[in-house]
């Protein structure tokens, strides 16, 4: 455990983002609650994901993070969720295929709930509530009663996490991940969309590849059959995060059991603040995101707290600072990393920075600006002497038109046909899928 940590440390930091709840009993009721049931992943598995990103922090690996900025309670149905493993399996072939590496695959999945916020309030038409924080917090419908803070959601947030979570492991397990059955992700409306086409070519590539794999190989090879997929999400809400976080039966310390990945935001990794304070103490890999105004002795800062031992896989920064200031910010984080010689995966997140609001004030991003991020952060890292790792991404393998642009053209007056996110825009099936094959031709191994 690390010097002066415990599970109750955090509780003497300012805590930024938290909730308040009107009735504090019943929130300490919730919390007893959460405490006496199950885990939602095992240290085991979380141990696994770290042993992964430590091999994509060599080189022999590469990071697909992605899904929902706000997953919703209702949310929680079978399509939703198949849907969204199906964009991540067929963009991680895509990635297989244009790189020859393994590629991890992490979603934003089974308890992305919990919201940070620009502001305490929203106004709309002359009244003003507070912000909608996220399902595990508040709901998002305006009105009074849908922004109270109700302790209760805590509750609605983990069984729905569970029953994600639980579906997800059947589809990755079974018949679904077989790659002999790739037509098993095929979403619906696909068919005719550019995209799809040229993932239907590599398809079929690997049916060829695999038919001569199975012609070689005197029994099965099991790995063909199943995949990993591994859970994240923010944590921020401290109070859920505890109930959460659990002491292993084996005796190698503290890990949140609430996900596999849990990252520290941009608003919350003060240095001196309780979110820093809480994942110091846990054996999990975690994620901090890095905005545009990180100084790179902040960042080194962090990084040596959070990972005193210099733990491969432990950390992964996830610069998100907005196309146009790549080349400006990046390479000084980069050097003052390499300079501590600190063990990290550097992951670009190109969504976060690259929020615009439309004439109407509707929230968007564009394309190419998140395409324009993306490129030039592979081109940084490149000339630093330094490997970017993976992705982050908020994504679905909806149809929905949230960001503009793409093969499809999608302009601002498209977004009113399915505009359905909570919170900020994400790509749709096409966009991602470009997306990927972008990627694919820029990672080289090592
Ligand atoms: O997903 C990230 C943040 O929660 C989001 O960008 C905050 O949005 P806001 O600036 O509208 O509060
Ligand atoms: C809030 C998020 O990002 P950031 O902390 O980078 O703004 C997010 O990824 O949901």
């Amino acid at each position: 455990m690390p010097a002066n940590w415990n599970i109750d440390s955090w509780k003497s930091r300012p805590a930024s983002q938290q909730p308040s709840y009107l009735d504090p009993q019943e929130l300490n009721e919730v919390l007893a609650a959460l405490r006496l049931l199950p885990p939602l992943v095992t240290s085991w598995e979380v141990d696994s994901l770290k042993q992964q990103l430590a091999k994509a922090q060599a080189g022999e690996a590469w990071l697909l993070q992605g899904g929902d900025c706000a997953e919703s309670l209702d949310d929680c149905q079978s399509e939703s969720i198949a849907s969204k493993l199906k964009v991540l399996l067929q963009m991680s072939l895509v990635l297989i295929f244009g790189s020859g590496q393994r590629i991890v695959r992490l979603g934003r999945i089974a308890g992305q709930y919990a919201k940070p916020r620009s502001s305490d309030t929203e106004s709309r038409d002359g009244q003003t509530l507070p912000s909608y924080r996220g399902d595990l917090i508040n709901r998002a419908p305006f009105s009074t009663d849908h922004r109270r803070n109700d302790p209760q959601l805590l509750l609605r947030g983990y069984e729905r996490s569970a029953l994600t979570l639980n579906f997800i492991r059947a589809l990755s397990e079974g018949g679904f991940a077989d790659l002999h059955h790739t037509e098993n992700w095929k979403l619906t409306f696909v068919e005719d969309r550019p995209e799809f086409e040229r993932y239907r070519e590599l398809v079929n590539s690997l049916g060829d590849a695999l038919k001569f794999i199975d012609a070689i190989s005197a029994k099965p090879i099991a790995e063909l059959g199943r995949v990993d997929f591994f859970t994240s999400h923010e944590a921020l809400h401290l109070d859920y995060e505890q109930s959460l976080t659990r002491e292993s039966v084996r005796g190698t310390g503290w890990y949140n059991l609430g996900t596999h990945f849990p990252w520290i935001g941009e608003r919350t990794r003060s240095i001196t603040g309780a979110h820093v304070e809480m994942l110091r103490g846990i054996r999990n890999p975690i994620g901090i995101k890095i905005g545009p105004t990180a100084k790179p002795e902040e960042v080194v800062d962090l990084v040596r707290l959070l990972n005193p031992e210099n733990e491969p896989g432990r950390v992964t920064l996830i610069h998100r600072v907005g196309q146009g200031k790549v080349e400006t910010i990046l390479p000084a984080l980069i050097e003052a990393i390499q300079d501590c010689r600190s063990q990290v995966l550097w992951v670009c997140d190109p969504m976060h920075g690259n929020t615009v609001s439309t004439t109407s004030g509707q929230k968007t991003r564009r394309f190419d600006d998140v395409l324009a991020e993306l490129r030039s952060a592979f081109a940084v890292h490149r000339s630093c002497g330094s490997r970017l790792g993976g992705v982050h991404l908020e994504l679905t393998g909806e149809d929905v038109t949230e960001c503009v642009g793409g093969s499809s053209g999608l302009t601002e007056d498209d977004l009113h046909t399915a505009y359905n996110t909570h919170c900020d825009p994400r790509l749709n099936y096409e966009q991602a899928m470009e997306i990927a094959f972008s990627i694919a031709n820029e990672i080289k191994p090592f």
